[in-house]
């Protein structure tokens, strides 16, 4: 499956189109509509106060509640915009943000309002799409799960620790990050290859990356590595009933760019929020200035909460990918 995610945060609506989507595949409302309501705005005071129905509607690819095979497109509306708040990041970019880069980028034709296609908002219709993905998946015996791993520096926080760092920085004008570690079971053994595009950990990495404020991913033992000993990092094989299995998963279900049957694991690192109400240092486009900025608009304190389902999205395109390679 390719896809191609379009629209802009204060824009009339956002969407996907999907390509290569089986034809055939039953989709499940409850299912996606959940899925969405996962990462949907607006529900807690953890999350940004904007809020968004974020409901689908189908445009193409789907006839009698089944797709067909060709390109689906899916859009979203945007119903809760508030414009006015980000009139002076054209000329005043947000550290962190991307309004300087899309502005060099796009020759200062991006639109900058809410962020606009940087905007985490887009990851509305990567999490449809990961639905559709996730259906596809299912039928392959493939399943994809994820969970926060780290808030504002607390390993493996309970969701009142979570709550509570999160809370914390806000009250501060603040935000924080943290990490998000996911699971894909199913996967059969020896798919992908060690080369540049076929590696399963490049294709993964590839898909985590499309997703706003993620700054890296580690697999299996990740970082750890560099404390471990060979005796230690290693996955001893064994059997069980009767298949070759490894009996610890320290490389995270890959070797040499390929599965080995054992579950893809992998943790990604999100940034805290770039937008804070605390002043901060920019620069003047206009006037090259230096300038110091209060950041208006609704924001997330923390965007790893909301963040959950958009790993996995992300996480069921690449499996959808490297079950596709030969
Ligand atoms: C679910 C989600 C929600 C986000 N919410 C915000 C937000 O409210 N404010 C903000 O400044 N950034 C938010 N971000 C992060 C920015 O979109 C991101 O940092 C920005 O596009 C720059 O991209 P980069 O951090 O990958 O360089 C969010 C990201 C995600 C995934
Ligand atoms: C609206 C959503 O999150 C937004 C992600 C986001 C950002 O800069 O990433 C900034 C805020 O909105 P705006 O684009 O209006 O500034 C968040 O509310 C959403 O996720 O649906």
């Amino acid at each position: 499956m390719r896809y191609t995610i379009f629209g802009e945060s204060h824009g009339p609506a956002i969407g996907v189109t999907l390509e290569g989507v089986p034809a055939g595949l039953a989709l499940d409302w409850d299912f996606i509509r959940a899925e969405l309501k996962r990462r949907a705005p607006g529900q807690d005071d953890t999350s940004t106060p904007r809020r968004e129905a974020d409901e689908v509607e189908i445009l193409s690819g789907v006839f009698e509640g089944r797709t067909t095979g060709t390109p689906l497109c899916a859009v979203i509306r945007n119903t809760d915009t508030r414009s006015r708040d980000y009139s002076k990041l054209r000329d005043m970019p947000r550290p962190g943000h991307a309004d300087y880069t899309g502005q060099l980028r796009y020759g200062g034709y991006n639109d900058y309002r809410g962020g606009g296609h940087f905007s985490g908002r887009l990851t509305a219709p990567l999490v449809f799409a990961g639905a559709v993905a996730k259906l596809a998946l299912g039928e392959r015996g493939v399943t994809v799960t994820a969970r926060v791993s780290n808030i504002g520096g607390i390993s493996d926080p309970t969701p009142e620790q979570a709550r509570a760092r999160i809370l914390e920085a806000k009250r501060e004008g603040d935000s924080v990050g943290g990490c998000v570690r996911c699971t894909v079971e199913g996967m059969p053994a020896g798919r992908g290859a060690p080369d540049f595009g076929c590696n399963v950990e490049g294709i993964f990495s590839q898909y985590l990356f499309a997703i706003p404020a993620v700054k890296g991913i580690a697999f299996g033992a990740g970082f750890g590595f560099a404390a471990m000993q060979g005796s230690e990092a290693n996955d001893p094989f064994c059997l069980e009933g009767g298949a070759v299995r490894t009996a610890t998963n320290h490389t995270g279900g890959v070797n040499g760019g390929i599965t080995n049957g054992m579950p893809v694991e992998f943790e990604v690192v999100f940034r805290p929020t770039p937008s804070i109400s605390k002043s901060q240092r920019t620069v003047s486009l206009s006037t090259m200035e230096e300038r110091e900025l209060v950041v208006e608009g609704r924001h997330d304190p923390c965007v790893v909460l909301r963040a959950v389902p958009v790993v996995e999205a992300a996480a069921a395109l690449a499996a959808c990918q490297v079950l596709g390679l030969d």
